[in-house]
């Protein structure tokens, strides 16, 4: 009877989940992910190869989401034991570079960096604690979103202040590290001779970001200290020069928390155009300030491009992934639009239809549909295995 993994991705107002037969490449049996966590929850299940089940859940939590996923899976499970439930995480400080099995201390460490990802920690956080209540013999890994980026050069990894601040962790963390991981997993197997040299990948999801890889390393990372900065985002405002924090003290009388607010859920897409936070409803609309925040989001994301062919001195591939990324061709050929002098162009057919390659040469630009669920599943299978084989 084969063992089963299941993945939870607790964020700010979602939960995304995966449930996979435990193997060395897991098989993936379910997915889905509740939304709109709050006064009107809506749960989405995707079963492999039968149909779609969409459920109103009514007011829900994150621990009341962690439940009613269980009960949805419940089901499909048959029976079969949970033996590893995998949990990205967002954050991991400094120092954990790769998946760690979670146990008091971990936990312990890891709700003190609650504080640098508040949108995100405590609720990843949530679900472990859910998870091993519900699950109290599986095993419980966790999975850094900052993994990926902790080999970064140093000048890469701090800011210019006083070196205290360094020292007691202020630091370019970078984020998005499972999404990363997956994309040149991916690259490895498709485009091999790529994946083995300068790599630009636009992650560019809710939240978003852009990552410098070479040789299948992170150099650099869009976003650094929290998830707010570099590119614009669904509700974040990505990049800001620290006067404008200053302002909103100083001048407007603003407290942490109102300023914590205000960028992390009012800036953005959401706060340039006043309609929403959400992409598609921009690219649908017709009026100026969705257009105008548009503008911005692909002038910021060229920009950014740009500064990551400078911090590898060139580029051999760029990669677009994230609902965006994916999705979006306007996004993706304005963006490239004006990069002709790095060797980047894209072709409009191939764009449209989001194809795998969508470049005209000289330098490819790839769609790759990211997966961090696969990632954090392929953690747990790799534990699981580890732990039968110190067994046996
Ligand atoms: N067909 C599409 N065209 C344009 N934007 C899209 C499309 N599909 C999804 N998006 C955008 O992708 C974003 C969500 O990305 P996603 O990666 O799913 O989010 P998350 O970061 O929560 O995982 C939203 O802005 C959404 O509008
Ligand atoms: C770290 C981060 O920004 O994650 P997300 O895109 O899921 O909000
Ligand atoms: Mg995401």
């Amino acid at each position: 009877m084969s063992r089963l993994i299941l993945t939870l991705n607790a964020g700010s107002s979602s939960i995304k989940f995966g449930l996979y037969a435990a193997a060395a490449e897991p098989v993936e049996e379910a997915r889905g992910q509740i939304d709109a966590l709050g006064p009107a929850a809506r749960l989405i299940l995707e079963p492999r190869g039968a149909p779609r089940q969409d459920t109103d859940l009514g007011p829900t939590d994150h621990a009341g989401g962690v439940q009613a996923i269980l009960a949805a899976l419940a089901p499909l499970t048959a029976g079969r034991p949970i033996a590893g439930v995998g949990h990205r995480v967002v954050h991991g400080g400094p120092d954990l570079d790769g998946p760690r099995q979670i146990d008091i201390p971990l936990l312990y460490l890891l709700r003190g960096y609650e504080p640098l990802a508040p949108l995100h920690q405590p609720h990843n956080l949530a679900a472990v604690e859910a998870a091993q209540a519900a699950f109290p013999e599986a095993v419980q890994i966790a999975c850094f979103d900052t993994a990926f980026h902790r080999g970064h050069p140093w000048v890469n990894d701090t800011f210019a202040l006083p070196r205290r601040y360094y020292d007691n962790g202020v630091r370019r963390y970078g984020f998005h590290g499972l999404s990363y991981d997956y994309v040149m997993g991916a690259m490895r197997r498709d485009w091999p001779r790529l994946a083995d040299g300068r790599v630009i990948v636009a992650h560019l999801g809710n939240g978003a970001s852009i990552c410098a890889i070479r040789q299948g390393r992170s150099v650099g990372s869009s976003m650094g200290f929290s998830a707010l900065d570099g590119l614009p985002m669904g509700t974040r405002s990505g990049q800001l020069d620290p006067g404008v924090l200053l302002y909103m003290m100083q001048r407007e009388g603003l407290t942490a928390d109102q300023i914590s607010d205000l960028l992390y859920r009012e800036s953005g897409l959401k706060g340039l155009s006043g309609i929403s936070h959400d992409m598609r409803t921009l690219l649908e609309s017709d009026r100026k300030e969705a257009a105008e925040a548009i503008d911005y989001y692909v002038f910021r994301l060229r920009r950014e491009i740009g500064a990551m062919a400078a911090v590898l001195g060139g580029v051999d591939a760029v990669v677009f992934t994230g609902g965006i990324g994916e999705n979006a061709a306007p996004i993706r050929s304005r963006a490239i639009a004006g990069l002709g002098f790095l060797g980047l162009s894209i072709a409009p057919a191939a764009n449209e239809v989001s194809a795998p390659r969508i470049d005209a040469g000289p330098v490819p630009v790839l769609v790759v549909p990211t997966d961090e669920e696969r990632v954090i599943a392929r953690a747990v299978a790799g534990s699981l295995d580890g732990a039968a084989r110190a067994a046996g």
